[in-house]
This record gives C-alpha cells, structure tokens and sequence, in this order.
C-alpha cells in the first residue's frame, strides 16, 4: 500500500489538559542479520562479525514519528502488519532505544502485552502472586486485591491449574486483570483484548475507560476497529513507520479501510 507524505495535520491541543507523553521525531532502527538472525549482545561485540558488516541489515522500523499524548486521551494505534505499532509502543516504554528524536513521557508508561513474562509452568494463583510482586505490590497488598484480580479475570474455576492448561485468551484475561489492579497514569494495551472474548472485552474497555475518566492515558494497539471505535477518543494511523494520520476515530478508521481497499 502507498500513502502520500504530506505533512500530519496533528489535532488542535486541548486547552484545560496536560501533555502526557510527547514523541519528537522518533527514529527506531533494528539491526538483524539478512539470514534473519538476530545479533546477540557478544555477536555484536565480535570483532569476526564486525568485520563482516555486510550480512548486517537495518530495518527502519520508525522514520521520525511525532504526537504528543494530553491526559484523558485514550488514543487507538492502527496499521497494518510490520507498520511499526508494537515498536512505537515499545519505545514510549524504553524497552526499544530511539536512533534519533526522543520521548518524553510525566510518569512511567506501563507496558500490557500478551508477551508479558508470566511462568507456564506454575497456577494462576501462583502467578497472581509472581506478577504482584513484579509489580512492586507487598504480599498483605496481593492478598488484599487477590480476590478482585480472580474475580476480574473471570477465572475461578481455574485458578490452581498450571498456565499451561490455559487457552490464550484465557492467559490474556490473567493478564489484564492482573495490571488493572495497578493504578496507571500511563498504560499501553498491545492487543491483549484481540483473545479475549466479548464479555471479557466489555469488562476490559470499560476498565480502560475508567483509566481515562481518572485523568489518566491509554494506548490501545489493536487490528479490532470495533474495540478501537468502542474505547478510543483518537487515532494514529502509521504505515511503513511513518505517522500518516492522527485524530477523530472514526475519520482515521475510514481513510484507513480506504487505503486497504484500494
Ligand atoms: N526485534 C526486532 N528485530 C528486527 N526487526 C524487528 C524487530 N521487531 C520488529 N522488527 C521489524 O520492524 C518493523 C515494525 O515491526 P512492529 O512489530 O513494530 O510492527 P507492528 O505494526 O506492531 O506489526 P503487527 O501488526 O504485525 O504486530 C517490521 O519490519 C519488523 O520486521
């Protein structure tokens, strides 16, 4: 798919709400091998690979994307496969390192992804506890919130089998409840509510709503344009790592299926 590259009208910044996360012309480059493996941190220290720069490949993930995010925004994140999504949402975090521009961001972002390490091999409950404590929370405050969590993901039954046993949205749901516990200024949802199921999904987007009314901010990255229209105030639409549109949801979505027509 083409787009053209005239400049993104970015929406007019509302007057009464602060700048959460602002993106400054962010470059995002992967180095990888062109056999399609990628460099480990001693590869990248060998003076033999060094000397082989050839079979070194850039991919330019991200070509100077920039927005700024205000509070109350709950922004929809759009594009097709390998438009550079998941490593926008990775670098606002700063688990990808910016090649160029910078992110500036008023308190720690958190990161909600189906990749979030959970251990297969333990039960729910026992992860209920792990991911707590991964959290920062004390164990008197996973006891305390245990119940809520179990009771969010819907779970009950169960609880005390090991991950392993769960289908993917059903790990999903673990997830998500277990990072709405946390209260978050910042959150980021990459596709976690793409497995779960449509009462799940409710729970989740009304979750995300009451984020967003708490003056807080969410990212949702998702190929559902249904949960994008049904959560979000605002859309980006990236294409090939470049920002093509930003603003009303519903106008992003129509150009957006447009351009997937054609
Ligand atoms: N760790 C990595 N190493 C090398 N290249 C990567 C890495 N992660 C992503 N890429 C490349 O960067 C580009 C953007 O990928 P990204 O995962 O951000 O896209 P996405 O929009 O989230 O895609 P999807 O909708 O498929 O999840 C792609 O070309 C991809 O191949």
């Amino acid at each position: 798919m083409s787009t053209d590259q005239t400049p993104v009208q970015a929406p007019q910044p509302p007057k009464d709400r602060k700048p959460v996360v602002i993106v400054d012309d962010v470059h995002v480059e992967y180095k990888v091998f062109a056999t399609g493996k990628r460099p480990t941190a001693a590869d990248r220290r060998s003076k033999v690979l060094r000397g082989r720069g050839k079979q070194m490949r850039t991919v330019h993930a991200l070509k100077g994307v920039s927005f700024t995010a205000y509070e109350q925004d709950s922004i929809g994140v759009i594009g097709t496969n390998g438009s550079g999504k998941s490593t926008l949402m990775r670098a606002i975090v700063g688990l990808t390192p910016a090649s160029r521009g910078a992110i500036y961001a008023s308190s720690r972002p958190s990161l909600l992804g189906v990749g979030a390490a959970l251990m297969k091999d333990l039960s729910g409950e026992r992860n209920i506890i792990l991911g707590g404590l991964a959290m920062g929370f004390s164990m008197d405050e996973i006891e305390a919130s245990f119940d809520d969590i179990v009771a969010f993901s819907g779970l009950e039954k169960f609880i005390d089998l090991p991950m392993r046993a769960y289908s993917s949205g059903m790990t999903a749901r673990l997830k998500f409840a277990l990072a709405s516990v946390q209260t978050h200024d910042i959150l980021i949802v990459d596709e976690a509510l793409a497995v779960g199921d449509r009462k799940f999904r409710a729970r989740s987007e009304a979750r995300i709503r009451e984020i967003r009314d708490n003056a807080g901010t969410v990212f949702l990255v998702s190929h559902s344009m249904q949960s994008i229209l049904d959560t979000c105030s605002r859309v980006i639409w990236l294409d090939q790592g470049t920002l093509v549109m930003d603003g009303d949801p519903e106008e992003v979505i129509d150009a957006y299926n447009e351009a997937q027509d054609k």
